[in-house]
């Protein structure tokens, strides 16, 4: 690199060149071919047409997107390089929308951004005041959702004047202000730029094209491009008019005529060959620097010694930015007591609602019976069927019972032969010598509506019950041993569990886990997609948060909330529904809480690639993903097909449910079971998916 060059870097801010960028590969590009020079200590006047570029061209300065092709040097690096303090407390950035969290106050959300630059409480509060009155703020105890649109502006503004940053980005920050404030403002920045030990760098977006007269250079830009590059007043005079808008305006037909003579000499200029340098002798080309000149960037200069501290290099994340976030997620959960209490109970109302109306056995189900028997013992066999189960409907002709179960009044049609007692006795008695027609005789015949199949084995295995004990009672009348109408397979004392499994306590542990797995999925999801639609990631990021840490403040935040779900969760599950648990109670806990740490795992993987709430990929992982889960609650791991096994999104929720059940029913702790290494599997999945997830999120903003 010749000195000439490392000269001008070194004075210069901002140094830009042979700049393109484009969001889609079919888009159109955003930038093209661009080149600026931005000297350090200057007010830098950023002007242009609606969706000309300004906004993606700030964004690539302050590291939140990076350029296609082309030098970029950021006060002596490329933005982004480790170290650098760009993302972070180099730069001030007021991005175009407010950017604010609407809960918190002025002073809350002042001292956010101030832990993350590292300032000492004193200084944040040095500064509160300066800035509460220089930009005519109300008092700091106010809502930044109470205040008017203008006065959410300073306040943004504030966040971006607060650490006295070395390099200010501001997109069009006089937007909204009365005349008079827009003035002081002006002053100010005009100050800082201009104070020997500041020399505050500032780029600066503005609709009111004549207020950046004030800016020591005006950049003008067009279609991706800087039409000209220079002080105004230079501008002003090199074109004989007296306005800057006017010289806008004349530089804009200028380059619609070169673009039309460009065509008309077959010379189309595409993206990377437009040579802006070559059309005005206004650009910074003429400043020494070549356009195509390679230039290696590295540590060209020193950088100023900031007044904050400044975060460690190592690549770790840092304690002291997770503590800012996980004060201000704490902080905006206060606001919302509401919301906050409702998240806490709702996994209990979820949890008594499964165990009142999904869990329980079925009961109260209709059975047409027809009875042919006059005289015998069938009345006795009718009377053992459970009456809590079976509501027996008795009928005196078979067409009419079958029409009562084809019309779907009843579950199910019973039917007795006329001389059933005689033929059971007979079977009993004289099983050698038994014909088919006896056998037939003395047989319950059940025709059953089987579009349900839990209420069908249900009423099986109630009238099978019902029979036995018939059988029983009919074998002593007749002078034989009742245990003949036993199966020869005999049911012993079960190991583990009850001789009379209830379908509740199967199923309570897949569903405690998927609730507690789906409301930190969707809290998750909601949180982000939220913070990235209103810029708050963005800024967050662009003051040095690493979306790491963002994460891993967020996992601290909702691992609160679910302690106190989960412990509500339980307490209704164990204590008023008593779903039996033999296992120490800790285990259980920590099991539901390494389930919601996957749920979350999933969430930031959805928000990353969900621009909305409603995103279509949110809804169609919302609806995919129980499907996986439900496999997962009710088989063990073993019973599943093997290609579902791999899938390891399944896998938290089918370990899980295992883990659990073994738990609850058996006593075991994690360590006794043997899912418990597949279940630390799934979590370094869950981990691995969570840094894929910053990984995505770093890209695509
Ligand atoms: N995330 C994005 N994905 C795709 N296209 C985008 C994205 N952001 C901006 N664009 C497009 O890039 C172009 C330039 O947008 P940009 O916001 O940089 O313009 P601008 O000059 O700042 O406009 P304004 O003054 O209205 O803010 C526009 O056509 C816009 O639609």
């Amino acid at each position: 690199m010749t000195e000439q060059n490392t000269t001008t870097l070194g004075e210069n801010a901002v140094w830009a060149r042979g700049l393109s960028k484009r969001y889609g590969k079919k888009d159109d590009p955003v930038l093209q071919n661009l080149a600026m020079t931005v000297e350090r200590g200057s007010i830098y006047g950023l002007l242009g047409p609606s969706g000309c570029g300004k906004t993606t061209l700030l964004r690539c300065i302050v590291g939140r997107l990076s350029v296609d092709r082309g030098n970029l040097v950021v006060l002596g690096e490329k933005p982004g390089t480790p170290g650098h303090g760009i993302p972070g407390s180099l730069v001030g950035y007021m991005p175009q929308e407010m950017a604010l969290f609407n809960k918190m106050t002025i002073r809350e959300t002042l001292f956010y951004f101030g832990r993350i630059h590292r300032m000492s409480s004193h200084q944040i509060d040095e500064r509160i005041l300066f800035l509460l009155q220089f930009l005519t703020l109300p008092d700091q105890g106010r809502i930044v959702d109470t205040l008017s649109g203008g006065q959410k502006r300073r306040v943004s503004f504030a966040v971006a004047l607060l650490h006295e940053p070395e390099l200010l980005i501001l997109d069009e920050p006089t937007v909204g202000v009365d005349p008079l404030l827009r003035e002081r403002i002006w002053e100010h920045l005009v100050k800082i730029a201009g104070h020997d030990s500041l020399k505050t760098t500032i780029i600066i977006t503005t609709h009111y094209i004549e207020e950046a007269r004030q800016a020591n250079t005006v950049g003008l830009m067009r279609g991706g491009r800087l039409l000209a590059e220079e002080e105004p007043n230079i501008l002003i005079q090199k074109h004989h008019i007296n306005s800057l808008e006017a010289v806008f305006l004349k530089l804009c037909q200028n380059d619609d005529l070169a673009e039309g003579d460009d065509l008309e000499n077959g010379h189309v200029m595409s993206a990377g060959t437009t040579d802006v340098g070559e059309r005005t002798p206004l650009l910074a080309g003429n400043r020494g620097v070549e356009f195509s000149e390679e230039i290696q960037t590295d540590h060209i200069y020193e950088h100023k010694v900031i007044t904050t501290g400044s975060r460690c290099t190592c690549g770790l994340p840092s304690g002291k930015n997770i503590v800012a976030q996980f004060l201000k997620n704490l902080t905006l959960m206060k606001r919302n007591i509401g919301f906050l209490l409702f998240e806490f109970i709702l996994p209990s109302i979820q949890i008594v609602l499964f165990c009142l109306c999904i869990g329980g056995d079925p009961y109260n189900l209709k059975v047409a019976i027809f009875n042919n028997e006059t005289s015998g013992f069938s009345h006795l066999f009718i009377q053992n069927l459970d009456n809590t189960t079976i509501n027996k409907v008795m009928f005196s002709d078979l067409g009419s019972a079958r029409h009562c179960v084809e019309k779907g009044e009843a579950w199910g049609l019973m039917t007795i032969g006329e001389n059933f007692t005689q033929d059971l006795i007979t079977r009993f008695s004289n099983s050698s010598h038994v014909s088919n027609s006896t056998l037939d005789g003395g047989t319950i015949k059940l025709y059953l509506d089987m579009t349900n199949q839990q209420i069908a084995v249900m009423l099986q295995q109630t009238v099978a019950e019902a029979f036995e004990t018939f059988s029983r009672s009919l074998l002593t009348m007749i002078g034989l041993n009742p245990d003949i109408a036993q199966l020869p397979v005999k049911l012993g004392e079960p190991i583990y569990g009850s001789l009379d499994p209830s379908f509740t306590n199967f199923m309570a542990p897949g569903i405690i886990l998927s609730i507690t797995f789906f409301m930190a999925t969707g809290l998750t999801t909601l949180a982000f997609v939220v913070e990235k639609k209103e810029g708050l990631l963005e800024r967050s990021i662009v003051s040095g948060m690493t979306p790491f840490e963002i994460m891993l403040a967020h996992v601290w935040t909702q691992l609160l909330v679910m302690t106190v779900q989960v412990g509500l969760l339980l307490m209704f599950a164990l204590l008023v529904f008593h779903v039996p648990y033999k296992g120490p109670l800790i285990w259980v806990i920590i099991l539901v809480l390494l389930q919601g740490f996957c749920g979350m795992t999933l969430g930031v993987i959805i928000s990353v690639v969900c621009e909305e709430e409603s995103s279509a990929i949110q809804l169609a992982l919302g609806s995919v993903y129980p499907m996986l889960l439900l496999s997962g609650i009710i088989w063990p791991v073993e019973a599943m097909p093997q290609w579902l096994r791999y899938i390891s999104v399944c896998l938290p929720m089918t370990y899980g449910a295992d883990a659990m059940r073994a738990i609850l029913s058996r006593g075991w702790t994690l360590t006794d079971l043997p899912v418990w290494r597949g279940y630390l599997v799934t979590l370094g999945w869950g981990f691995g998916l969570l840094a894929l997830g910053g990984f995505i999120l770093r890209l695509r903003q």
